[in-house]
């Protein structure tokens, strides 16, 4: 990534990348030139991931320069809100995932074998070197392009034959744009557990031609990818019915690393302190674990000026305690926070819900009005959801 997490840095990006964004980017943007030459590509994604910039403002700027010549960027700027609905409504995937890494860790602390064929793939020492060097330039950078991503996820599922959920975390744990939705399935549609029917199959010729002729690939890939098996897709559920903030209640706002623009977000109040709390879960890597910490100081530092209220870092530590002074202090009822897609973030404000309302506070999630108009129709697969587009950059 070549900008700081900070969202001038990224309004800064995405001003810089906006002339390649039409027919340029939808000409060239599966080719992966490597570290350094991605002017192919927006990188934006550790920031739209964490809301430093929305997939709503990167979505109309594109449309705005380009009109319907942007329609490639546009979608695939759309695929997250895409995947972010579709998890939405079937939240028991993430925890299934979870329970996979799980199962999947157990296995390793048992088994030599897959100890060792593990550390080969996380290393780059599988011999393959357009997997090896993704391997480092994953830990090295926190970053991959997309065909990277597909082509290490297809070569560790069905080359190296690795548990898939060990190569998702693996993913999770390094990249800084690390998405539950994305990320997990992401995985799950090249294993053949996410479009039923279809995987991804990594080949060599494609990997030298889309990495301009960086990786040979003279070691043997498998020549087929047969769908992983996996239960059935579980029904959707309907979204959350939330309950609006009440405009009189005293209030603070909660700031997540979910969403880094608090200050784009309509709560209908004013809130008389800001609380920020990095709640990212598991165990990222450091350069992970800095990204998200930039992010969230940016947002403290927007999200003061623009409340003008005082903010305070809380430690993840003992929260319910954190929140609950917080809230005796400023003598408030209330505290909002902007919506959190399933993940860490999301499982932490339900699990404090109950507990601060028996202590009399209210927890109360504003939902951005992009995801209240995307999600609904993130359903099924995404070309049902594709002709959604135009409303949403209406
Ligand atoms: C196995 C696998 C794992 C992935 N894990 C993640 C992840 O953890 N976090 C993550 O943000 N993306 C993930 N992706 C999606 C995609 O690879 C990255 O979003 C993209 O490569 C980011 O680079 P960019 O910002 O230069 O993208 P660009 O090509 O410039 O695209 C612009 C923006 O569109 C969005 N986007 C592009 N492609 C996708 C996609 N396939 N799915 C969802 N959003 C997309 C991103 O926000 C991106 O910043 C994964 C893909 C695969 C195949």
């Amino acid at each position: 990534m070549t900008f700081a997490l900070t969202r001038a840095a990224a309004l800064e990006r995405l001003a810089a990348f906006l002339p390649h964004a039409g027919r340029a980017y939808a000409g060239t943007r599966n080719l992966d030139r490597g570290p350094g030459k991605r002017s192919n590509v927006s990188e934006l994604s550790p920031a739209i991931r964490r809301r430093l910039i929305t997939e709503e403002e990167v979505a109309k700027a594109a449309h705005a320069a380009h009109g319907h010549t942007a329609e490639k960027f546009i979608a695939e700027v759309c695929w997250r809100s895409y995947w972010r609905g579709w998890l939405e409504a079937r939240p028991s995937v993430w925890q299934d995932y979870l329970t996979q890494v799980a199962a999947a860790d157990l296995d390793l602390s048992r088994d030599a074998g897959l100890r060792t064929a593990y550390a080969d793939a996380v290393n780059g020492r599988t011999g393959i070197d357009a997997f090896d060097g993704w391997a480092r330039e994953l830990t090295d950078t926190g970053y991959l392009h997309n065909h990277a991503r597909m082509s290490f996820a297809s070569i560790w599922i069905f080359t190296l034959r690795l548990p898939w959920a060990l190569g998702a975390a693996h993913f999770y744990r390094h990249l800084l744009d690390a998405c539950p939705a994305s990320n997990t399935l992401g995985w799950r549609w090249v294993a053949g557990l996410q479009t039923p029917g279809k995987t991804y199959l990594a080949r060599a010729a494609i990997i030298r031609d889309t990495s301009c002729g960086r990786f040979r690939v003279e070691a043997s890939l498998a020549t087929s990818a047969p769908p992983l098996a996996g239960p059935p897709h579980p029904a959707p559920i309907p979204p959350s019915r939330l309950s609006p903030p009440d405009p009189a209640a005293r209030t603070l706002v909660w700031i997540t690393s979910e969403d880094c623009t608090p200050e784009t977000l309509d709560f209908g109040i004013s809130p008389l302190a800001i609380v920020a709390v990095d709640s990212i879960g598991g165990d990222p890597a450091d350069a992970k674990r800095a990204a998200a910490d930039s992010a969230l100081a940016d947002a403290c530092i927007r999200a003061e000026a623009h409340f003008q209220a005082p903010v305070t870092r809380l430690p993840e530590a003992a929260l319910l305690d954190a929140l609950d002074d917080a809230a005796t202090a400023a003598r408030a009822t209330q505290i909002v926070t902007p919506y959190a897609p399933v993940g860490p973030v999301a499982d932490r404000i339900a699990s404090l819900t109950d507990p601060l309302a028996r202590r009399g506070i209210a927890l109360r999630r504003v939902l951005r009005p992009w995801d209240a108009r995307a999600w609904p129709h993130a359903t099924r697969g995404f070309f049902a959801f594709k002709p959604v587009i135009p409303s949403l950059l209406a």
